[in-house]
């Protein structure tokens, strides 16, 4: 066995791969079926089927309105605005760290980044300390740099992730364990840029997300109800969002685009529900709307966790079905509707409007 060429074995191991994969076609994520079959096997949580159509017009009518495009995530002031390779690894780092940002804290006492002057909580506290640690010089976007605890000590880390204000970031310790993981291994299977691993998916959005959650255990939001798996992929879909929303009008050939792309689902986390529960589309079970109320937490994996973002997803997508249905070629996909929801969830918490509290899990997956 000695003259066995090594090289050799692996590249025909890797070719036979290949050619399996290719013959294969794309995989399927099963978000969408996964919804489904939760919505179905739930005893929790019921859908209003008039406040699914009332709300299906009023969200149509509002996207257009508003000129709504999911172009408005590349707007934002936070949101990188050139198109090369390291942006692509920017969407990526910040995706890798996208997940629980919510707090028990008051608005002056919860975490927050100020940058350029300006005060950040939430999802947008992410952007601003990535966009800060960078002006600052310290490359955190960089998979070589952050897989490497002698040049990126969890000391500097700490640094990057610091607080103006109060409280530390929640999961700090979690949110290195990622961002150090998938560094490596970004680094080990794709030459440090995740631009490969997104060629590799051949402009299938299912065969990238697909492949993220394989290679990335990070990116594994895979969990069991009443006897099935069920998958979630919350921050591998809206990494696709990203990337689809910072290319389109570029360049139809490019990293962004995806032939499959209306194959996302929304993205399943604690914002969309509130404002689907105070439109009257989704509907509690007095026991579960009370324990939400008390801002009682839902441990990761709780069946109540399950279905509230498996019957989200499976709303949204009643919603664009109805939507489709009456508008035909409109083209409203779930991620703009899901876009709409939550910057607009967003702006009646900001009013203060009478709705449910977001529901508290603490986990990496969203
Ligand atoms: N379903 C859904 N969840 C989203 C986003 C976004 C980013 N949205 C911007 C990008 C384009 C859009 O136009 C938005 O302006 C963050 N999140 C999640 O929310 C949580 C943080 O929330 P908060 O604490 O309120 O900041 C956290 O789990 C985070 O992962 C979204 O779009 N949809």
């Amino acid at each position: 066995m000695d003259d066995v060429d090594h090289d050799l074995l692996a590249f025909m191991r890797e070719a036979m791969g290949l050619t399996a994969a290719v013959k294969k076609g794309p995989r399927e994520t099963g978000v969408l079926e996964s919804a489904r079959y939760i919505f179905d096997n739930s005893i929790d949580i019921a859908l209003d089927r008039d406040s699914v159509v009332q709300a299906a017009e009023s969200i149509y009518n509002s996207i257009r309105l508003k000129s709504y495009s999911t172009q408005t995530w590349s707007e934002h002031e936070l949101h990188p605005k050139a198109k090369n390779e390291n942006t692509l690894n920017f969407i990526f780092t910040m995706d890798v760290l996208n997940f629980s940002f919510w707090s028990e804290k008051s608005e002056d006492k919860r975490f927050s980044v100020v940058y350029n002057g300006k005060k950040y909580t939430g999802y947008w506290s992410l952007v601003a300390l990535m966009n800060r640690a960078l002006d600052e010089g310290i490359p955190i976007t960089c998979p070589f740099f952050v897989s490497d605890p002698d040049i990126c000590p969890d000391s500097l880390l700490e640094y990057v992730f610091r607080s103006d204000s109060e409280e530390r970031i929640p999961l700090l310790q979690e949110r290195i364990t990622c961002l150090r993981e998938s560094g490596m291994i970004l680094c080990e299977r794709y030459d440090g840029s995740f631009a490969n691993c997104v060629r590799e998916a051949r402009h299938s959005a299912s065969e990238l997300i697909m492949r993220v959650a394989d290679d990335f255990p990070c990116f594994r939001d895979e969990f069991r109800f009443e006897g099935r798996n069920v998958n979630f992929y919350k921050r591998a879909q809206i990494l696709i969002a990203g990337l689809t929303d910072i290319w389109a009008c570029f360049n139809s050939t490019s990293y962004g685009s995806f032939y499959d792309i209306s194959s996302v689902t929304m993205f399943a986390d604690y914002r969309v529900p509130v404002i689907l529960h105070s439109m009257g589309c989704m509907m509690y079970a007095p026991k579960l709307e009370g324990h939400i109320r008390a801002r009682k937490p839902i441990p990761s994996g709780h069946p109540w966790e399950l279905q509230l973002r498996g019957t989200t997803i499976w709303c949204v997508e009643l919603v664009r079905r109805e939507i489709e249905k009456n508008h035909p070629g409109s083209k409203i996909n779930a991620i703009l509707i899901d876009f709409y929801l939550y910057d607009t969830a967003k702006v009646m918490e900001e009013q203060g409007e009478d709705m449910i509290p977001t529901h508290r899990t603490r986990s990496i997956w969203y």
